[in-house]
């Protein structure tokens, strides 16, 4: 299952991240916004779709580029999944939860300690290794 993330930043050095909400895979955790690639969009059309829809955020076609990728094997009726984080650099409107959602702008010194899906963790680590600097 191929899943695409965004890393969006305040240029304050603070990041986006969504709880899930409950009912859901990961409930409670804290993780970049996003969601799964349908089979008839490229990763493009999906982050594009999932801003809008998650965070009502337009962003353009070019407006975005990757920055980290996490591969979690399958188990206990989960599949296989490829999550690929992409810097969004570029979008119009401001960010709003969705009615069963709650969103948080977060320095990487405060993401290390939120409760994170495993792969999230392995997708600050490779986002943060080089946006301390220039977050
Ligand atoms: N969006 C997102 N999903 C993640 C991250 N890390 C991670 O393990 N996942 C997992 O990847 C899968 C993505 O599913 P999702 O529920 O966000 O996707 P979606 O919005 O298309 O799902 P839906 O159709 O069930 O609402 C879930 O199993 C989720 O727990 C992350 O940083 N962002």
């Amino acid at each position: 299952m191929a899943v695409v993330a965004a890393a969006i930043t305040d240029g304050e050095g603070r990041w986006l991240l969504q709880k899930r909400p409950h009912g859901k895979r990961h409930a409670g955790l804290w993780e970049f916004p996003g969601g799964k690639v349908e089979p008839a969009e490229t990763h493009a059309q999906a982050l594009v779709r999932e801003l809008n829809e998650e965070l009502t955020i337009v962003v353009p076609g070019m407006g975005f580029a990757p920055v980290g990728r996490a591969e979690g094997a399958p188990g206990e009726g989960e599949p296989a999944i490829v999550i690929t984080l992409y810097k969004v650099t570029a979008w119009a409107g401001t960010p709003r939860a969705e009615p069963d959602a709650e969103l948080r702008w977060s320095t990487p010194d405060e993401i290390v300690l939120l409760p994170l899906p495993p792969l999230d963790r392995h997708l600050a680590m490779q986002l943060f290794g080089d946006a301390r600097q220039d977050a």
